[in-house]
């Protein structure tokens, strides 16, 4: 199986020769979220606000994957995830971004054709489904929502404090496949917005292989800020082939018979 990538020879136009999901699937992402016309998102007034338990990780790793950073707290971690769409619990596995080399492009997701240059995505999966009691079975289990992936768009700004531990640590993971242990204890949500009360969300895909299609997508409105020293700490990163990652992003799929919800007007 030639490994995937997002180069020419590897990326996600060539992905569907090991994963056929990527061109006969019908609920692939990420998409492309339009705000105005005939396939827009639908305000629905029953989505609430998401709520997000996420005590400080005192234990984790962060690794390099080749294909992204990757931050991964020990098995005990206790954070969870619960409202908006849900109606289940789901327990956090890891974080991860997509970003591109320069600050036109780098998000999934995308804003009425606009992209962002960057987008974190905090994984979880339903820890109350009697089909599967881990990630990995999880990702396995062909449970339309087995997954539920929080995406933020990342916006070049003032400095983010809260991420900052993140964002200097880069240098530490240049190399792929190195990983460091995190030191001390991170707060995850102080990078995040006050209120998760404005987002779209819809049932969609993981952005790589195996491109499950098992992700309850929710996707906020509000970007975070980020500097651009912070940016350039992420294009620095290398994949493995002796060059920086610099798109590990997917293209927009086909929306098909799906429908975006919004939970604002
Ligand atoms: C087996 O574990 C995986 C595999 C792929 C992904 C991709 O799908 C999304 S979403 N971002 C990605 O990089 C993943 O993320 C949750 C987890
Ligand atoms: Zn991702």
């Amino acid at each position: 199986m030639a490994p995937w990538g997002y180069s020419k020879e590897n990326g996600p136009a060539t992905w569907h020769k090991d994963c056929p999901i990527a061109n006969t699937g019908v609920r692939q992402s990420p998409i492309d979220l339009i705000t105005t016309g005939q396939t827009c998102a639908k305000y629905d007034s029953n989505l609430k606000p998401v709520i997000v338990s996420y005590p400080a990780f005192s234990e984790a790793t962060f690794l390099n994957n080749g294909h992204s950073v990757q931050f991964q707290p020990s098995a005990g971690n206790l954070s969870e995830l619960s409202g908006g769409p849900l109606t289940k619990k789901y327990k956090f596995e890891q974080f991860h971004f997509h970003w591109g080399n320069n600050d036109s492009e780098g998000s999934e997701h995308r804003v009425n054709g606009k992209m962002y240059p960057a987008e974190l995505h905090l994984v979880h999966w339903n820890s109350e489904s009697p089909n599967f009691s881990s990630f990995q079975e999880a990702v396995g289990s062909n449970d339309p929502h087995a997954l539920c992936v929080l995406g933020f768009f990342l916006k070049v700004g003032a400095e983010n404090a809260s991420l900052k531990p993140i964002t200097d640590l880069l240098s530490k993971v240049k190399n792929a496949g190195s990983s460091v242990s995190f030191p001390g204890k991170f707060d995850l949500k102080a990078v995040l917005p006050e209120t998760l009360t404005d987002y779209y969300t819809y049932d969609g895909s993981l952005t790589t292989p195996p491109l499950a299609e098992c992700v309850k997508w929710i996707v906020f409105k509000e970007p975070i800020e980020v500097s651009t020293a912070q940016m350039e700490a992420f294009r620095a990163v290398d994949d493995g082939h002796g060059k920086p990652i610099t798109g590990n992003y997917r293209p927009p799929c086909p929306l098909h018979t799906r429908t975006v919800a919004a939970s604002f007007k």
